[in-house]
């Protein structure tokens, strides 16, 4: 059966690292979305998202789409099927209003969800200045509605969601290859 899973969390705990880790590990590719946040430095286009201009993203045939941190951001039904036409298993990184989306728009069966966050939110900070974000966007984001909204989970997403506290990344790459064996098995 096909599955998609659905990565959420507040910026720095983490959704990045376990997505790519997924990939790595276990030949999970992630969906990309389309973004009007310029790149950090390092990100490519086509690779960690497909960067675009006001005028490009408001031309594009979107599943869903929202604005967190003041940029917009969204993911197509193409990009979807496209990747599951190749593998049974994709991974895509959203945040919470984006996950009730596809909760709506897709039936439960074909979702795992997993909600990435840290014990101790102060040091969200200190992760997104080692990731090396310009200071002016750290105090853009952590100040947004967006982010302190996804600090937690609210509503129906708390019963779906599979939570990792990636506290430690020894713990969290136990934790990731039980769920994996569940989702396979
Ligand atoms: N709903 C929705 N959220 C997205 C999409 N692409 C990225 N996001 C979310 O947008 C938020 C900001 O992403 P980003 O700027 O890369 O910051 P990060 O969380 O610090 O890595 C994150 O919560 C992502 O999960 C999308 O296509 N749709
Ligand atoms: N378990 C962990 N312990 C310490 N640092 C981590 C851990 N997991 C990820 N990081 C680091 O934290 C920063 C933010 O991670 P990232 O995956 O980009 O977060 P997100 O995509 O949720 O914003 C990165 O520099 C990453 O290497």
């Amino acid at each position: 059966m096909k599955k998609i899973i659905i990565i959420a969390g507040p910026s720095g705990a983490g959704k990045t690292t376990i997505s790519n880790y997924l990939q790595e590990k276990y030949n999970i590719p992630r969906v990309l979305t389309h973004t009007t946040r310029p790149p950090r430095a390092g990100e490519q286009n086509g690779k960690e998202y497909y960067f675009e201009t006001d005028s490009s993203f408001s031309k594009l045939h979107l599943f869903e789409k929202v604005e967190y941190g003041h940029y917009q951001y969204g993911s197509s039904q193409e990009s979807l099927q496209k990747a599951w036409s190749q593998h049974d298993l994709v991974s895509i990184i959203l945040e919470t209003q984006g996950v009730n989306s596809y909760f709506h728009k897709l039936p439960i069966d074909n979702i795992c969800f997993i909600y990435i966050t840290i014990s101790d939110h102060s040091k969200l900070m200190q992760r997104l200045i080692g990731r090396g974000d310009a200071p002016i966007e750290i105090n853009k984001r952590i100040n947004s509605s967006e982010f302190k909204r996804d600090l937690q989970l609210h509503g129906v997403l708390k019963k779906y969601a599979h939570i990792v506290v990636n506290d430690n990344w020894q713990d969290t790459k136990g934790t990731i290859a039980k769920l994996i064996d569940q989702i396979q098995h």
